[in-house]
């Protein structure tokens, strides 16, 4: 199964002063699959998400990208570097689209390093008209074809701020995917939206896995989401990996009921979160 690995994150540390973030984790994301971290408000999700996209610099640890000519070591590689050369695409839990632009510039801009690339970074490139213009028809084509994956066409011209917000989700998420990322990072992507957005977002992210063969990791709350369309889930809890398994065997780990209900006796889960997770909300 080696040859399956897409990353791996060995002994990850975070520390901020005497906080330990992140404490010591490690785990694999295969590629071609939807791994989720879960875990309580807090446990250190988005912080792993920060040191693999190179916002933060690890205390201590290894993060390999194990792209398709070799392994690449995350966290030795300036951030800024990570979505070009590594294939990292993110999306975040406030959503950080270019709101004055349209909805296709939003697509456009996110090419930028190809475009600029083919115009071999000069003003004598961008007029060397047959290398130029091939690559920025490759981009609008490429936007048009998320554009219809995530159902924006007739709002290509629209003010990306002037989307309804599960829209403004899709965009990000289109966005990314016009990078041609290897590992997908996506932060509480279904936060704020209703039942129906929700389950056409679980079939976008399974196409993009599917279709595109797209390994995504996904930080997510909303368990429905997680538990039908994960391969893999992870658990953290305080920064610790308290289960790491099928979505099964994490919704049935006592460990992950522990965490979730907390030891406080007063504690209640929310029904939808005890629900997928097989609890009864009351017991205790
Ligand atoms: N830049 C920072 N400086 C200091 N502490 C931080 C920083 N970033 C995160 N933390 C702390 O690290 C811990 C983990 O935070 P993190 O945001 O990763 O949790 P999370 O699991 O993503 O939470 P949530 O589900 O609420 O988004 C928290 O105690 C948080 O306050």
């Amino acid at each position: 199964m080696t040859d399956n690995k897409l990353l791996e994150v060995e002994h990850l540390t975070m520390r901020f002063g005497g906080l330990v973030a992140i404490d010591n984790l490690s785990f694999t994301a295969n590629k071609r699959e939807i791994t989720a971290i879960i875990g309580p408000n807090g446990a250190g999700k988005t912080t792993v998400f920060n040191c693999l996209t190179g916002f933060y610099v690890p205390t201590e640890g290894r993060l390999t990208l194990h792209a398709d000519d070799g392994p690449r070591l995350l966290e030795r590689t300036e951030g800024f570097r990570i979505p070009r050369n590594n294939g990292v695409a993110r999306t975040f839990q406030n959503i950080r689209l270019f709101t004055g632009m349209t909805v296709l510039e939003n697509l456009i801009v996110a090419q930028h390093n190809r475009l600029m690339e083919a115009s071999a970074f000069s003003i004598a490139g961008l007029f060397n008209l047959g290398r130029y213009s091939r690559a920025e028809k490759a981009a609008i084509e490429k936007a048009e074809f998320w554009l219809n994956k995530v159902g924006l066409y007739d709002q290509a011209d629209w003010n990306a701020g002037n989307l309804p917000y599960g829209s403004q989700r899709r965009l990000e998420i289109a966005r990314a995917m016009c990078t041609d990322p290897s590992l997908l990072c996506l932060d509480e992507p279904a936060a704020g939206l209703n039942p129906r957005e929700s389950a056409e977002l679980n079939v976008l992210l399974q196409s993009i896995r599917d279709d595109q063969g797209v390994g995504c990791l996904l930080i997510e709350h909303d368990m429905s989401v997680v538990m039908q369309i994960s391969d893999h889930v992870i658990v953290l809890d305080y920064g610790r990996k308290i289960a790491d398994g099928n979505p099964e065997a994490v919704k049935n780990d006592p460990a992950v009921i522990r965490a979730y209900l907390g030891e406080d006796e007063d504690d209640e889960l929310p029904p939808e979160v005890a629900a997928d997770l097989n609890v009864d909300p009351n017991a205790h």
